[in-house]
């Protein structure tokens, strides 16, 4: 069985974080491990706390899978202080980690910051040349690429700055666009694109997360990176096409449609 390694927040009401990479992990029949870097006291509506773990216990608990099962992919997502940047940094280096997607997660979907703005310049210098493939939202990308991001062409250019970063490839998402759904993926050499139509809802609690632990997922089973995003579009698309009205404010993704759909279970209840 392959085996994903997610190092994320932990979002206690299950649509986020490492909530969710799990779920996407299993919806693959990917065998998933978690390294928490912060609990987040949140809900679909708003985010009460934030408390981090120690770099030393996050070192601790990747030394701990490391040493015992080591990952075919890593999918890191909130990294919220310098020093949880710095902690993870040394470990990618020490276990010679590969296969990462990084979603550089920096804020919740109401607005609630997840990384200290002063740690920008650590994301960039510290942890962005790991990537095997970073997966940025706009506002993400703009920070990043220090550019105004309004049409594909915008997400091309900030696709180019960014990979000069260090990155082996970089996909900018296009949720917080208008019209269709259209990612854009730089590998260095050539750009793909991928779209969906929009789809009407306010439950996308969820969706960067489910989607690049999909991308993990399917980099985990074998798939090359442009098959690996394909097929990671596809399950994030089914999964916010069914996403699931509760809470009350951004509902979250929806795992078990996809199961379903893949015939990997007869589970219908709630769809
Ligand atoms: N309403 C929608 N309809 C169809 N696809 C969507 C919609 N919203 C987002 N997506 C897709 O979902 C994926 C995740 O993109 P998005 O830009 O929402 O990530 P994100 O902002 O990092 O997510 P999060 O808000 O969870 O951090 C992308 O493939 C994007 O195109
Ligand atoms: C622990 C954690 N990680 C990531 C997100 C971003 O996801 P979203 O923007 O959909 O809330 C989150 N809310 N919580």
């Amino acid at each position: 069985m392959k085996k994903a390694l997610s190092i994320a927040g932990s979002d206690c009401s299950g649509g986020a974080g490492i909530q969710a990479d799990l779920k996407t992990f299993s919806a693959h029949g990917v065998f998933g491990m978690s390294v928490i870097t912060s609990v987040v006291a949140e809900n679909t509506s708003r985010v009460i706390d934030i408390q981090d773990i120690t770099p030393d216990i996050i070192e601790k608990q990747i030394d701990a899978v490391f040493e015992d099962i080591p990952p075919d992919a890593v999918k890191i997502g909130m990294l919220s202080q310098v020093d949880t940047m710095l902690a993870v940094a040394k470990k990618i280096h020490e276990w010679d980690m590969t296969n990462i997607v990084i979603d550089p997660v920096m804020y919740a979907k109401n607005g609630c910051p997840l990384m200290a703005p002063d740690s920008i310049d650590t994301l960039i210098s510290r942890i962005i040349p790991f990537a095997y493939m970073l997966t940025p939202n706009i506002p993400e990308a703009e920070k990043i690429a220090e550019i105004e991001i309004h049409s594909i062409e915008d997400m091309k250019r900030g696709a180019k700055i960014i990979h000069e970063m260090g990155c082996t490839s970089v996909l900018i998402k296009g949720g917080h666009s208008v019209g269709d759904a259209t990612d854009v993926l730089f590998d260095g050499k050539d750009f793909y694109s991928y779209t969906s139509p929009r789809i009407q809802t306010k439950n996308t609690h969820g969706t960067g997360c489910t989607y690049s632990s999909a991308i993990a997922s399917n980099l985990a089973l074998g798939h090359p990176v442009n098959k690996a995003v394909e097929n990671g579009k596809a399950y994030v698309t089914t999964a916010i096409r069914h996403s699931l009205a509760i809470g009350k404010g951004h509902g979250p993704t929806h795992h078990f449609y996809n199961l379903y759909k893949n015939g990997l279970t007869d589970f219908k209840e709630g769809i």
